[in-house]
């Protein structure tokens, strides 16, 4: 069956320009009397959220919820924010699906691990936003990945999410059909993210093409998985292809994140450290206080472009 082309055609995506607040795209919205957000544990009803997340302007997700909770405390002490940071508590604690916390105009969240995952969380984050009526937000994804042909410990800021065939787009089957959304991210702010980057020592960043897959074993070309189809040379062939294609990282919910920002006019980055270089091998065997610092790069870059977005910084 022929794939149905949505915003690379325009009709999904109308006014991405002219309209600055435009988030959801579902008129059926529109006559419900309450929204329940289930996995996030809140309601129109129940919460006002206007009140509670009117003011957000930076929205940062990554897969788990310690580092998006450590996250958290760490904008807070960046931002100089009153307070306790042990007093910045879970607003989903009624739920253990996701994790969010909210610091002055920077809300966290976990997302889990895969693109199911992420997808049901920024469809219940982006009505959130909507709810709430948040105006010229950034949205930004902090993860870890696999290297490319890179250093580990580089942050890939992605230039295009792709899929497993390294097409930039996203395939969702909707009523049985396949619909492709682009998943072209927003240029001037990853460009903006870069000129941080370098204005920080110590954080080799570059641009560059994300792999996005389903699977983190067979599916990024693992051979240290359960089941394994492949050679080592197959292996190192598809890696090369896909260094010729522009990837310099390998990870598992960029092309969906790309692409539902992007019909519902949300400005995205994918910025993702790289645990390991792919042509070198599969298991992560890098120590756990290396890696804890890798995590924290991608951090430190949006907390930088964070305070120089609020004046903090000239
Ligand atoms: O570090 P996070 O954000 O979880 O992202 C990456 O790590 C997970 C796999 O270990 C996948 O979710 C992948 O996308
Ligand atoms: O190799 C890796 C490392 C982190 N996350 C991934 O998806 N792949």
């Amino acid at each position: 069956m022929a794939p149905i082309l949505l915003n690379s055609m325009g009709n999904e995506h109308n006014g991405y320009i002219e309209q600055e607040k435009v988030y959801v795209k579902n008129p059926h919205l529109d006559s419900m009397e309450e929204d329940i957000l289930y996995h996030f544990n809140l309601s129109t009803k129940t919460h006002n959220l206007p009140e509670m997340f009117g003011d957000i302007k930076f929205v940062c997700v990554g897969g788990s919820a310690n580092r998006m909770k450590a996250f958290a405390q760490f904008i807070h002490q960046e931002l100089n924010l009153q307070g306790n940071v042990d007093d910045i508590r879970d607003i989903c604690e009624g739920t253990d699906r996701y994790s969010m916390y909210k610091v002055g105009p920077v809300l966290s969240i976990s997302h889990g691990m895969g693109v199911p995952s992420i997808s049901i969380m920024l469809h219940e984050l982006i009505k959130l936003l909507d709810h709430a009526r948040c105006r010229d937000v950034n949205l930004f994804r902090i993860g870890t990945s696999g290297g490319v042909g890179l250093a580990p410990g580089t942050v890939v800021i992605t230039d295009k999410a792709v899929d497993s065939f390294f097409r930039p787009q996203f395939e969702q089957v909707v009523l049985g059909k396949v619909i492709v959304r682009s998943t072209e991210l927003d240029e001037e702010l990853a460009r903006d993210l870069l000129q941080c980057s370098a204005e920080i020592p110590n954080l080799p960043t570059v641009i560059g093409n994300t792999m996005c897959t389903h699977d983190f074993y067979e599916g990024q070309g693992r051979l240290d998985g359960a089941l394994c189809s492949f050679s080592t040379e197959e292996k190192l062939e598809y890696l090369r292809k896909a260094h010729e294609a522009g990837v310099r990282n390998i990870e598992m919910e960029s092309t969906v994140f790309a692409a539902m920002c992007r019909v519902c006019n949300l400005k995205a980055a994918v910025l993702c450290v790289t645990l390991l270089n792919r042509f070198e091998g599969d298991q992560i065997s890098t120590p756990h206080d290396v890696l804890v610092e890798y995590q924290h790069r991608p951090q430190r870059l949006v907390s930088h472009f964070i305070k120089k977005r609020l004046g903090y910084l000239s």
